[in-house]
């Protein structure tokens, strides 16, 4: 969707993120240009980062030194760790163009850039031997994973000059309004994924609606796992508020729409799994058509308020106040975000 630069470093970068992440290689495109490769090179340092983190076939002896060191070794041109599948793999094993592409940018951003990727590598790195069990811990792992991305953005805006403050919490929100969606809409690719299934649901909520995460896989615990999906969706619902907070105090148009159509998506995407039992048989996505006009159509807060206000409305017709336990702080939540729009 871009004409690729002519720096063939950055013209990897570019390509390698229209790749594995269509949706953030859009967004990206509303960013002016120094912005936007500051942006682009961050996404690919933390997803190679991410790379080494999901990949069940390193072994943890390895797999823990190797996070560790990333915010060094991504400092080395002759670093490369090959890992992962398909374009992963290929960004894994061609890393030194992002290592070069990095080098070249204002000091100021590659400071913000290896902080993070140190502090997300150290986060990751716990992780592989703690287990999500409660709601803070599923809060400090989502903090880790994205709610860094959403702080080290809002360095990123700061040293651009085109935000004036970090605002470290909402920032955080961002993250965890993302990661937790994601979250509950992987959970079959997750629990199925291979040699060893990924489980980040928190223990403090699935353990209340059965014995072991798995059991949600069979038909006949459907019920107990659509409540424990709603549970977690009544969660992420949380965050909202702040992640409306931060996108109304933006201020460069630019920024607002890279940072307000995934949060739209997310919001979407939550309205979609609500009460959803297909979450447990395949993934959830958002209908083309609906992804475009999202694109399309969030320029402005009021788009913004708009979306938010429908997709509350669509999943407060949701609830079901007779069977679900959890019913009326869904409603609460769903009430507090349409009182904001
Ligand atoms: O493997 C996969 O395909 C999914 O991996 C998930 C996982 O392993 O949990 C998981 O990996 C997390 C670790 C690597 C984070 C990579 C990333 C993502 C988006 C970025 C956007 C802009 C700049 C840098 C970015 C870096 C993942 O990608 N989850 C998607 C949600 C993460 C969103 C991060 C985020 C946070 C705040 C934001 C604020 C504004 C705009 C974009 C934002 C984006
Ligand atoms: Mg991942
Ligand atoms: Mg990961």
């Amino acid at each position: 969707i871009t004409k690729l630069p002519k720096d063939p470093d950055l013209a990897f970068c570019y390509a390698m993120l229209n790749r594995v992440s269509r949706s953030f290689a859009i967004v990206i495109q509303q960013l002016g240009q120094e912005l936007r490769d500051a942006v682009c090179i961050f996404y690919l340092v933390l997803r190679g980062l991410d790379t080494v983190e999901d990949d069940m076939s390193i072994p943890v002896e390895r797999k823990i030194p190797t996070l560790l060191d990333f915010h060094k070794t991504m400092y080395d041109t002759e670093w490369k760790f090959p890992c992962g599948d398909k374009d992963y793999q290929e960004l894994m094993d061609k890393f030194h163009h992002v290592t070069a592409s990095f080098l070249r940018l204002h000091r100021r951003y590659q400071e913000v850039i290896a902080d993070v990727t140190r502090r997300m590598g150290e986060g990751m790195a716990k992780f592989i031997t703690t287990d999500v069990d409660s709601v803070q811990r599923w809060d400090e792992y989502c903090h880790y994973v994205a709610g860094l991305v959403g702080i080290g953005l809002s360095e990123l805006f700061v040293a651009a000059g085109l935000e004036s403050s970090v605002r470290q919490e909402q920032a955080n929100s961002m993250g965890l309004f993302l990661q937790k969606t994601n979250i509950i809409r992987d959970y079959l690719e997750d629990i199925c994924e291979q040699p060893a299934p990924r489980m980040f649901w928190p223990k403090e909520v699935w353990s209340c609606y059965a014995e072991q995460l798995e059991d949600f896989k069979d038909d006949k615990h459907i019920d107990s796992a659509v409540k424990c999906l709603n549970h977690l969706v009544t969660d992420a619902l949380r965050h909202a508020p702040d992640c409306l907070e931060y996108l109304a105090g933006l201020k460069a148009r630019a920024v607002f729409r890279f940072c307000a159509i995934p949060q739209v998506m997310a919001m979407g995407t939550l309205m979609l799994c609500y009460g959803e039992p297909q979450v447990f048989k395949g993934v959830v996505k958002m209908r083309r058509g609906m992804a475009a006009k999202i694109m399309d159509k969030t320029l402005g807060m009021a788009d913004v308020y708009g979306s938010f206000y429908d997709f509350a409305t669509w999943m407060t017709s949701k609830v079901d106040t007779e069977r679900d336990p959890n019913a009326h702080v869904t409603l609460k939540r769903l009430k507090d975000i349409q009182d904001i729009c």
